[in-house]
């Protein structure tokens, strides 16, 4: 569990454009932003290298401003003791005024008796073969290095990596340690998938102001080792305005998810604590409906109540006999009829949230079909409470205008698709999706969707992504191999249901919930093979994963 602050994630643009605003419309010089970026760096390495002095850098700077700042972390760790080698890309001299100078400020250092520090030159217009040799005769009297630091890309890398880039990242491998600034080179910023073969793997990356999709998603969390955030002076109101874009998003830590679950109104009697209903299962699927019931109660949910057909309650009695069940005779395709909406509206009308879903058995035949279309359709039309709608209540919402009762909703409603139910979901709604790549992100569509939908948007993934109406966004801090088991999306949407019952806000509880979820995953995973969890290991976990809140 991660004990440290909310983190922000903006895209490249975002990112680049508060840079770009922070030194044209506020004034803060690229140079200053540049050199608070190296010390950021510098002291961060000498926080990791313990002592710096004794130590041989050897740091890879590329033709852009990535390659500036490390061009300024050279000069900041030769000022602290480290003997330090510089590779540099021959573009850093046609480069922006503030990589020049910082070139420049490297070559006017002069020589010392104490410590080594080379600065060459690999001409980017000659000879690959020949620049890979020279470099590597230049490093040879310097035996491995430390560390080395990558500043060859940063997050205005395109595409599938270049010559010479691709072979200049290759002398990292030489070094004990691997220090990314801003952004592992190779890595899409915004994807954080790697384009083609080569590139760079950080045992620690050092990235300006906010983190960047690339070290949250894709290949990102592997490649960048732990990443840290520089301030490196951005304006607050400039942050914010980044932070407003869609596909900008916040990581909450342990102190947030901490404050949404004390949110709700602990420790009342049952009935005021809060009821949470829940319409699942069927005469196949009797599993699905018990998670979920059993998930909504141990989150602390005061009273479950639930509905099902006759054979599914009759298995959830025989589990869990704290939890009422309300029993309907099975249609033929033995799922819930439509008829029963009636019924539970006025029965779980007081509840104070309602889960319908999971186990319905949607795909078994049009029968069943149109018979929970009507179901899950009149629940949206009628149900006042908060709505959770998961897996198969998603796919009754196959019809704009279902969509349309969504959007039409007094009550809040929490919408938890995986991929493939959101992408049903985004086609019965009949809106385009824009398929440019900078709109394809998962922190975009949630954003995006969320709002057209007005409703909180839980996008299963790895890692998981919950936007709220309003566009707020959160990225789940990782994903756990643990969770991919049947029955964890159930369990997911019980704990959703449990906890807006008890009063917290519907997006606050799904992103607890989606933490509660990975704590008990990790600690599952922490004593047996992740692939072994089972959906109710991770339901005999959550009480613990609350506990610590
Ligand atoms: N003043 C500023 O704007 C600041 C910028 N910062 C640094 O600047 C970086 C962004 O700098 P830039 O926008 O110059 O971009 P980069 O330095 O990330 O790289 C752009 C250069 O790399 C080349 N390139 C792009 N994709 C390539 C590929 N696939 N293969 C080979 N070459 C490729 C481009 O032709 C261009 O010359 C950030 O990552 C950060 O490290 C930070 O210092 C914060 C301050
Ligand atoms: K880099």
């Amino acid at each position: 569990m991660q004990s440290h602050p909310d983190r922000i994630i903006l895209s490249a643009d975002a990112m680049r454009r508060a840079d770009r605003r922070t030194i044209d419309e506020f004034g803060l010089a690229s140079f200053t932003l540049m050199e608070t970026a190296a010390r950021g760096v510098a002291d961060e390495i000498e926080r990791r290298m313990a002592d710096l002095a004794e130590r041989a850098v050897l740091v890879l700077a590329g033709p852009g401003n990535n390659g500036g700042d490390g061009l300024a972390v050279a000069r900041l760790l030769f000022q602290r003791g480290a003997d330090v080698f510089v590779l540099y890309h021959s573009g850093a001299e046609g480069a922006s005024a503030e990589t020049q100078l910082n070139l420049e400020l490297l070559r006017r250092i002069p020589e010392s008796e104490e410590r080594m520090l080379t600065l060459h030159r690999w001409d980017a217009a000659a000879d690959l073969q020949t620049q890979i040799d020279t470099a590597r005769g230049a490093m040879a009297p310097w035996g491995p290095f430390d560390l080395a630091v990558d500043a060859l890309l940063g997050i205005g890398v395109t595409g599938a990596l270049r010559e010479p880039i691709a072979s200049m990242a290759e002398f990292a491998l030489s070094a004990r340690s691997i220090a990314a600034i801003d952004v592992p080179t190779g890595l899409d910023t915004d994807t954080g998938e790697r384009q083609g073969a080569g590139g760079m793997h950080a045992d620690f990356t050092v990235t300006m102001a906010a983190t960047k999709p690339c070290h949250w998603f894709g290949a990102g969390p592997k490649s960048c080792g732990d990443v840290t955030v520089v301030d490196i002076g951005l304006p607050a109101h400039l942050m914010e305005a980044a932070m407003q874009e869609p596909g900008s998003a916040r990581v909450a830590g342990a102190a947030t998810v901490a404050r949404f679950l004390r949110s709700a109104s602990r420790g009342e009697h049952k009935f005021a604590v809060g009821q949470a209903a829940v319409v699942a299962g069927s005469n196949r699927y009797s599993g699905a409906l018990i998670l979920a019931s059993k998930a909504a109660a141990r989150v602390g949910a005061g009273y479950v109540v639930c509905a099902s057909t006759e054979r599914a309650a009759a298995a959830l009695d025989a589990q869990l006999p704290e939890v009422v069940a309300l029993s309907f005779r099975a249609t033929e395709s033995g799922t819930l009829p439509a008829a029963a909406a009636a019924p539970i509206l006025a029965e779980f009308g007081s509840c104070r949230a309602c889960l319908v879903g999971p186990g319905l058995g949607y795909a078994k035949d049009d029968g069943a079909r149109d018979e929970i279309r009507g179901l899950v359709g009149q629940l949206v039309r009628e149900m006042q409470a908060p709505l959770v709608i998961d897996a198969d209540g998603l796919n009754a919402l196959d019809r704009p205008e279902a969509l349309r009762a969504v959007l039409e909703r007094q009550g809040a409603t929490v919408l938890t698709p995986h991929p493939g139910e959101f992408g049903r979901l985004v086609e019965a709604s009949g809106q385009r999706v824009p398929t440019d790549p900078a709109h394809d992100r998962p922190t975009w569509l949630a954003s995006t969707w969320a709002r057209r939908f007005g409703v909180v948007l839980v996008l299963k993934g790895s890692p998981t992504v919950i936007a709220g109406p309003d566009g707020t966004t959160f990225v789940a801090p990782d994903t756990s191999r643990a969770l991919a088991t049947a029955g964890s999306g159930d369990v997911l949407a019980g704990m959703i249901t449990g906890l807006i019952a008890q009063g917290l806000d519907p997006l606050e509880a799904a992103v607890a919930a989606v933490h509660l979820g990975l704590d008990a995953a990790t600690d599952y995973a922490a004593e047996h093979s992740a692939a072994s969890c089972q959906a109710t290991d991770l339901i005999e976990r959550i009480a613990t994963a609350l506990h610590r809140y």
